[in-house]
């Protein structure tokens, strides 16, 4: 049973010929979302952090799939979105090897885990969920804008409503003041406005960009939760398990986002159950979007980027 209930993506686009990229798709709905494009034709880069996990979701994917016919293909590529490095590598490559990139879906997350630092020096899932994704994204886009119709889909969450909504610059990696679930609201509030901003950025170009919540969903999201919030992990896992998404359906707005020919116009929009849906305040103001986009660009430290440029 979903969380009250699930709305399926009803798109029959093909994929044929397409280049999809998802990060984090060894598991959860990311490895739903792998399994559908591949399904329609796509060559699907999966851009994951543990390569032999990876290869065995995709073998798992290939074999409850061997019936099918124009199915597509996978290629792995090694990214921990939490070391700027890895991320550059990883977008190198795929540039070296893919002259078109069609969908990009930053999918990958973690989840209210202990306060730690990227390798970068920045709270994880800051780092993780936002800055790891934005400069992946960034440069990858000069291959998408030249790929377009193309689409950016960035897996955010309804918890962008957890703590105060405020991005702390000046506190970048909380040290005045660490709580596991409002540092995770923080990163998908983050998701929320990158879209926002990217799709404005964007227009004319024929690339759009989606956030999404996907539900609630059993994936293994919450393997940190026993540590950072041991009593209430217990209840929160019986009514996951019990109530939550499978993960087919908690990749269905992602899906949705993807592929329906329906918000194929509309750009830099959140959404939830296969629909367009109003985030807080915190996450569809205009001037905290531009603000992210000008922080995380130095925090990133590509102050001269341009995605206009020659891809
Ligand atoms: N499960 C839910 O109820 C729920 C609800 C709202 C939003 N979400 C969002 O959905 C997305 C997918 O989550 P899921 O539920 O499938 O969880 P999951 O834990 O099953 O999958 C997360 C994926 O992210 C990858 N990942 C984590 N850190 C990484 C790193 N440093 N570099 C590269 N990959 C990394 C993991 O390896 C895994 O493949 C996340 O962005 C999450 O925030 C999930």
């Amino acid at each position: 049973m979903g969380w009250i209930f699930s709305e399926m993506c009803q798109s029959e686009t093909r994929l044929d010929g397409k280049v999809a990229i998802v990060t984090g798709c060894n598991t959860g709905i990311g490895k739903e979302t792998i399994a559908e494009f591949y399904r329609r034709g796509a060559k699907v880069i999966a851009a994951c952090r543990d390569i032999q996990k990876t290869q065995a979701a995709i073998d798992d994917i290939k074999e409850s799939t061997k019936e099918l016919q124009n199915v597509g293909s996978f290629v792995i590529q090694e990214l921990d979105l939490s070391s700027f490095e890895s991320v550059r590598k990883c977008a190198e490559r795929i540039l070296q090897t893919e002259p078109s990139i069609h969908l990009l879906v930053d999918n990958a997350g973690i989840m209210a885990c202990p306060k730690q630092l990227s390798k970068d020096g920045y709270e994880l899932q800051f780092a993780t969920n936002h800055l790891g994704h934005f400069l992946f994204t960034l440069l990858l886009l000069p291959r998408i804008i030249k790929s377009a119709p193309a689409r950016i889909v960035i897996v955010a969450s309804s918890a962008h409503q957890f703590g105060d909504g405020k991005m702390h610059f000046e506190d970048i990696n909380l040290d005045n003041g660490y709580t596991p679930s409002h540092a995770y609201g923080r990163s998908k509030t983050a998701n929320i406005l990158f879209a926002r901003e990217l799709g404005k950025r964007l227009k004319g170009t024929g690339v759009t960009t989606y956030s999404l919540h996907p539900g609630i969903i059993n994936t293994e999201l919450g393997r940190h939760l026993h540590e950072t919030y041991p009593w209430t992990s217990r209840l929160a896992n019986f009514f996951i398990k019990s109530f939550g998404k499978t993960p087919i359906q908690g990749a269905q707005t992602t899906l949705y986002c993807a592929l329906d020919e329906k918000c194929a116009n509309e750009t830099g929009l959140y959404y939830a159950e296969c629909a367009v849906s109003t985030p807080m305040y915190r996450a569809r103001c205009d001037e905290r979007a531009a603000e992210l986009w000008n922080e995380s660009i130095k925090l990133v430290k590509l102050e001269n980027y341009d995605p206009f440029q020659p891809a």
